[in-house]
């Protein structure tokens, strides 16, 4: 199998290093699933032309070891599936097409959506188990193994990633070494290709060149692989401030924003909560402080600690919350998945931070030992440290998520104070003006007074006009929340005249 013999005819250690466990992940794969099992996603990429070739040399190493080979290979039965889209490179789809009829693949052309495709696949195939080229480095691969089931929402199979720790260099050793054909357009300085609206050639390749037209070295000449994806144009720049959407304030619109009604989320991370094993006082004391500077929060959730949990809960907020608030599962241990999951729902991938090393080192003396300092990985590209004097280590903040690392609450009255002077008068964090509250208490039924309360909110659409009860027998307290306290006493007023004097009495 020549690409088996490439490899071991090659004096290059760590490709071959590579090479044995990509193949034993294969092999596995292979002994757990079925050939009608497994499929294979290939996109003409270079890491799926690579993981192309190992199925290709698995399979038959594996058909080698169930004693049916005879040493020549014919056939590659592991069914392709190609998701082909209108913005695609066509050098990228003829390679795909030339591919597949050179190696003579059962391809399905999927012209739809990843997940709908899946969906629609796995409804008509008995496929449990997905081949993906997906590497270390990737946004996607954040917290995925060489074997992870597909996420919460995705239609359930295994993601099998062969190729997972390999690095960029591993990835064109293989290609070279082998002397298989990849996509064209890695000779033309393109390092990791998406769509035509997002990819560009990587200015790092570029020659200076005296002609109109730019240059570029081939891929494989990239020095530092850490910069595959500076070709790739973020659909969302975290610089231009697009990627955060929410509290961009300049000092002019300091005065006017006061008025503006900001929004918060908070998300609680923890399984001890959800069992009921610790008490959640963080999320009750954050919603506090949040009504205190005049914010709404219009959500607070706990969720498990689960990368994919919480990358879905903070995708979601952050789109609709000027500010999320997130707390629980920040640390080394296997369970603290937070930032991995803030890097998930940002499409980042967790980078080391020398800065944030450097405080925990610190902090930590020793115990820290630089490559494996679990906790100094944050999310790229997106992540501010907000430094404060009475901090040990700086809070982070990426775009509009602010992590916070207290505990109990002690810890968070320190860190909360920290971030309101942080923020200053006009920052992510402006105080605005506060909510007048006011509780009436009273003995009325819920049948007597539904319909009078439903007229009121229309009369008062600006207020939050809510009830409660301590006890199911007890008396009603009706509470009115609002920024104008005239309008609050107004819709007061208006309710005690639609009643009796006395029906009504107001509490704290
Ligand atoms: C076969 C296949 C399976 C996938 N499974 C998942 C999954 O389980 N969970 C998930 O969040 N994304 C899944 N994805 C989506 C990828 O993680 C990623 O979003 C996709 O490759 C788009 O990358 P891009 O935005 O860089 O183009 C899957 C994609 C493919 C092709
Ligand atoms: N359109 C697609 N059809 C089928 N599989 C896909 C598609 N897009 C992505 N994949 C799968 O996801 C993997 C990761 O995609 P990614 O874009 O990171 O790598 P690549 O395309 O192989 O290489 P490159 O990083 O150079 O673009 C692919 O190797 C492939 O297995
Ligand atoms: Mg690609």
């Amino acid at each position: 199998m020549e690409i088996d013999k490439a490899i071991r005819e090659s004096d290059d250690r760590r490709l071959m290093t590579k090479y044995n466990n990509a193949i034993y992940v294969i092999k596995r794969a292979l002994a757990l699933y079925s050939i009608e099992e497994v499929a294979f996603s290939f996109n003409g990429g270079k890491d799926s032309t690579v993981l192309l070739h190992l199925l290709r040399a698995g399979y038959f190493l594996h058909r080698v070891e169930q004693s049916c080979s005879n040493g020549i290979l014919t056939e590659f039965p592991i069914r392709t599936i190609y998701f082909e889209s209108t913005s695609v490179f066509p050098e990228i789809n003829t390679f795909t097409y030339d591919t597949s009829k050179t190696y003579g693949l059962q391809m399905d052309i999927i012209r739809s959506d990843f997940k709908s495709g899946l969906e629609a696949l796995l409804t008509n195939k008995p496929i449990r188990a997905i081949f993906l080229g997906v590497r270390i480095g990737d946004p996607t691969a954040v917290g995925q193994e060489q074997f992870s089931p597909s996420s919460p929402g995705w239609p359930p199979f295994m993601r099998v990633n062969p190729i997972l720790d390999w690095s960029y260099r591993d990835v064109w050793a293989f290609l070279l070494t082998c002397k298989v054909q990849y996509c064209s357009l890695y000779d033309q300085g393109y390092t990791s290709i998406g769509s035509i609206h997002d990819t560009v050639p990587n200015a790092l390749l570029s020659i200076s060149s005296t002609s109109s037209k730019e240059k570029f070295k081939p891929a494989y000449l990239l020095s530092d692989g850490r910069l595959e994806r500076a070709g790739r144009v973020k659909k969302k720049s975290s610089l231009d401030g697009t990627l955060c959407p929410a509290v961009n304030i300049g000092l002019d619109g300091a005065n006017s924003l006061k008025n503006r009604m900001f929004t918060s989320s908070v998300i609680g991370v923890g399984d001890e909560i959800l069992f009921g094993t610790v008490e959640d006082q963080l999320g009750l004391s954050l919603c506090r402080k949040l009504h205190s500077i005049g914010w709404l929060t219009s959500q607070a959730s706990v969720v498990r600690n689960d990368i994919d949990f919480v990358a879905e809960e903070v995708e979601r907020c952050k789109s609709t919350s000027d500010m999320v608030f997130l707390y629980g599962g920040v640390g080394p241990l296997h369970s603290d998945v937070t930032l991995a999951g803030v890097a998930k729902a940002f499409g980042v991938r967790l980078a080391p931070d020398e800065e944030f090393e450097e405080f925990l080192r610190h902090l930590i003396g020793d115990q820290c030992t630089g490559d494996r300092n679990e906790m100094a990985q944050l999310p790229e590209g997106i992540t501010e440290l907000l430094h404060h004097e009475k901090l040990d280590v700086p809070l982070i903040k990426c775009c509009n998520v602010i992590v916070i690392s207290a505990t109990n609450s002690t810890e968070l009255d320190k860190q909360w104070d920290c971030l309101i002077e942080l923020s200053g008068s006009d920052g992510f964090l402006l105080t605005t003006e506060p909510y007048s509250t006011k509780h009436l208490t009273t003995n009325l039924t819920d049948v007597e007074i539904a319909q009078p309360l439903s007229k009121l909110c229309l009369e008062f659409p600006d207020l939050y006009i809510g009830c409660f009860r301590r006890s199911r027998q007890g008396p009603l307290v009706i509470s009115f929340e609002g920024k104008d306290a005239t309008r609050v006493e107004a819709a007061v007023e208006a309710l005690c005249k639609k009643f009796n004097p006395g029906a009504f009495s107001e509490v704290n």
